[in-house]
C-alpha cells in the first residue's frame, strides 16, 4: 500500500507583490516516490521547491507532510529544519567559508547531534557520496562534480524522508551526469527517500523516476509525453 507524503492544495507564492507561483497548485506524492518536474524558465519551479522546503510561506494555500499542515497562508508552520526534508539547490550553493567536513558538522548540529555524532556521520556521509579524503577541501578547491557530491551529502545529513533537488545535473558533462544519476538512485534504493526533481532534460532522468510532472501557467498537470516516449 502506498503512503501519502505530501499534499499540497490550492497553493501560490508571492514575493515583493510578484505572483512568483501564481497556481492553484494541486499535487502529492507518495513515500519513496520520485517525480521529476519540468517547466520553462521562470516557471515557479524554484518558488515552488522553496514553498516545500519551508523557506517562503504560501499567498493561498496549504502544505501537508504525511498529514501534518506544515504551511498555509501567510505562515510558515513547521521551520524548514525540522521538516524532515533535504534540499539541494540550483548549483549546490555551497558555503565557501566552510570546509566540507565543517559543512557537514553545521547541519547535523542543528539536527541536535554532539560532536562525536556528528564526527561520526559526517565521515559516513562523504562514504556515501565516495568522497573520503575531501574533508578539509573548500568549495574553491572542487570540481563541479565533486561540488555537487558534498551539496548531495549536504541534502541527505539528517536522512530526509524527502529530497528536493532543483537541476542537481547542472553543468556536467555528460559523464558526471551519468555517474550522478546512478548515484542518486542507489542512494534512494538503499534509504528511501521519496525526491522531487526539476530538470530540463527529463528524457534523461525519467528511467529513474515514477512519473513527470511540468509547471505551466502556475499549475502543475502530469507530463504523459515524456514519461510515454521515454520508457
Ligand atoms: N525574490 C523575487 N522577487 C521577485 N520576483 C522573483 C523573485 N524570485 C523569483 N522571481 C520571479 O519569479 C518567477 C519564478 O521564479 P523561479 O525561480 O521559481 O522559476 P524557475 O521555474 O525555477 O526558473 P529557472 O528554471 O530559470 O530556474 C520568475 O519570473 C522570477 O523572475
Amino acid at each position: 500500500m502506498t503512503e501519502n507524503l505530501l499534499t499540497i492544495h490550492d497553493l501560490s507564492v508571492e514575493l515583493a507583490g510578484a505572483p512568483v507561483l501564481p497556481g492553484p497548485v494541486e499535487f502529492q506524492l507518495e513515500a519513496g516516490e520520485h517525480v521529476l518536474l519540468v517547466g520553462r524558465s521562470g516557471s515557479g519551479k524554484t518558488s515552488l521547491l522553496r514553498a516545500i522546503a519551508g523557506l517562503v510561506a504560501p499567498k493561498t494555500g496549504t502544505i501537508d507532510l504525511e498529514g501534518a499542515r506544515v504551511s498555509g497562508p501567510g505562515r510558515v508552520l513547521v521551520a524548514p529544519e525540522a521538516r524532515g526534508i533535504g534540499y539541494m539547490p540550483q548549483g549546490g550553493a555551497l558555503w565557501p567559508h566552510l570546509s566540507v567536513t565543517k559543512t557537514l558538522e553545521f547541519v547535523l548540529a542543528r539536527g541536535g547531534l554532539n560532536r562525536s555524532g556528528r564526527a561520526r556521520r559526517a565521515s559516513e556521509l562523504l562514504e556515501l557520496v565516495e568522497l573520503p579524503g575531501f574533508e578539509s577541501r573548500y568549495p574553491s578547491t572542487l570540481s563541479g562534480g565533486e561540488a555537487q557530491r558534498v551539496a548531495l551529502a549536504r541534502a541527505l545529513a539528517r536522512k530526509p524522508r524527502l529530497l528536493l533537488l532543483d537541476e542537481p545535473l547542472g553543468p556536467l558533462d555528460a559523464e558526471l551526469r551519468r555517474d550522478l544519476l546512478a548515484r542518486l538512485g542507489n542512494l534512494r534504493a538503499e534509504l528511501g527517500f521519496a525526491a522531487l526533481h526539476v530538470t530540463h532534460d527529463p528524457a534523461e532522468a525519467i528511467a529513474m523516476a515514477d512519473r513527470a510532472v511540468r509547471l505551466e501557467d502556475g499549475t502543475l498537470r502530469p507530463y504523459e509525453a515524456v514519461t510515454a516516449s521515454a520508457r
